[in-house]
């Protein structure tokens, strides 16, 4: 069978701030992210199998992606762990803060991304490569083949 790549987009709303950042970014504010993932598989051939033709039920790819991304990042704030903007904002009670232990770019956000769902998927599918448009104009993008996978 051939190897098809397989695509689900998925958009959540953040807030972050880059500690020590040389620019406007250090300041606290927010992105309509774009996140995009991509599977690569062959499609199921079993005759009568309920995902016959399907590498993975877009279904299936969403129940992994958005309790692993969408639904822990959507309306949070991240900071890098333990900078004074993290502390301020546990000193305010913000309660949606995702504390993470690196500057939340959108290099390093994506290269995180990469790290959890490729450990979830079915072992009948890779993780191809994901995008990550923070803005309509700035976007990250992983690719297992520049990662040695
Ligand atoms: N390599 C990176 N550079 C920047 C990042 C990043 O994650 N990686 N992040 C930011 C800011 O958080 C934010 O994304 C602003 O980026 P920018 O594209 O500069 O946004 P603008 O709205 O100012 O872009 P315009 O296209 O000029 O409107 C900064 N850099
Ligand atoms: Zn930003």
């Amino acid at each position: 069978m051939p190897k098809i790549r397989l695509t689900k987009e998925f958009r959540f709303e953040m807030a972050h701030a880059l500690e020590g950042y040389d620019g406007l970014c250090k300041h606290m504010h927010g992105h309509s992210y774009i996140f995009t993932v991509t599977i690569i598989g062959e499609p199921i051939n079993t005759p009568g199998h309920p995902k016959l033709g399907m590498v993975m039920d877009f279904g299936e790819l969403k129940r992994i992606v958005n309790p692993l991304i969408v639904d822990r990042f959507d309306h949070a704030v991240a900071v890098m762990a333990n900078t004074p903007t993290h502390k301020k904002l546990i000193e305010v009670g913000f309660n949606r803060i995702e504390a993470l232990p690196f500057q939340p770019t959108c290099e390093n956000l994506i290269y995180y991304f990469a790290e959890i769902i490729s450990s979830k998927l079915p072992d009948s599918v890779k993780l191809h490569h994901l995008k990550l448009n923070e803005t309509a104009t700035s976007y990250a993008e992983w690719y297992a083949s520049d990662n040695n996978d």
